[in-house]
């Protein structure tokens, strides 16, 4: 089994162009990880990045950020990588708000945007090996 941290990564439609932009141009650093991706998102990278070791769930209005939710809970991740449309409504809203609750809650490497999202790659936080967070209040086996 692959010891590579895992980062997630998923795009609103609006925002699928720029999510395979940033894959495509950092595809080296994004080798570090194994990476999952919603059903549409991951599709999309894969397309143009086949080299890349990506792991796609469901798509996101289907449970798809779900999934991911769920993985931050297990303390699965090392990061999030989510490009949010915020001028679109979105059938599935309330995934998508539990979905960053959850980061939020286990303080989870997480970017919401395209500047941010190349901040985070580069950071030594998301690339140590580290999966789960070190703030005492919010690991799982607290909870
Ligand atoms: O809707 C999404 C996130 O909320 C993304 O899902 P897809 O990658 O399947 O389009």
């Amino acid at each position: 089994m692959s010891k590579r941290p895992v980062l997630a990564l998923i795009a609103h439609d609006a925002k699928k162009d720029v999510m395979v932009n940033f894959a495509m141009r950092n595809q080296e650093k994004l080798s570090a990880f194994d990476l999952v991706a919603t059903g549409t998102t991951g599709g999309r990278i894969r397309d143009t990045c086949p080299d890349l070791s990506i792991t796609r769930l469901k798509s996101g209005p289907l449970g798809g950020d779900q999934q991911i939710g769920a993985m931050i809970a297990e303390g699965k991740l090392a990061g999030l990588v989510f490009f949010v449309d915020p001028l679109s409504p979105m059938p599935h809203d309330v995934d998508v708000k539990a979905l960053m609750r959850l980061a939020l809650v286990y303080d989870l490497p997480m970017a919401l945007n395209l500047s941010t999202a190349e901040i985070l790659l580069r950071s030594a936080r998301l690339t140590g090996l580290k999966t789960t967070s070190t703030t005492p209040e919010v690991n799982a086996a607290d909870i």
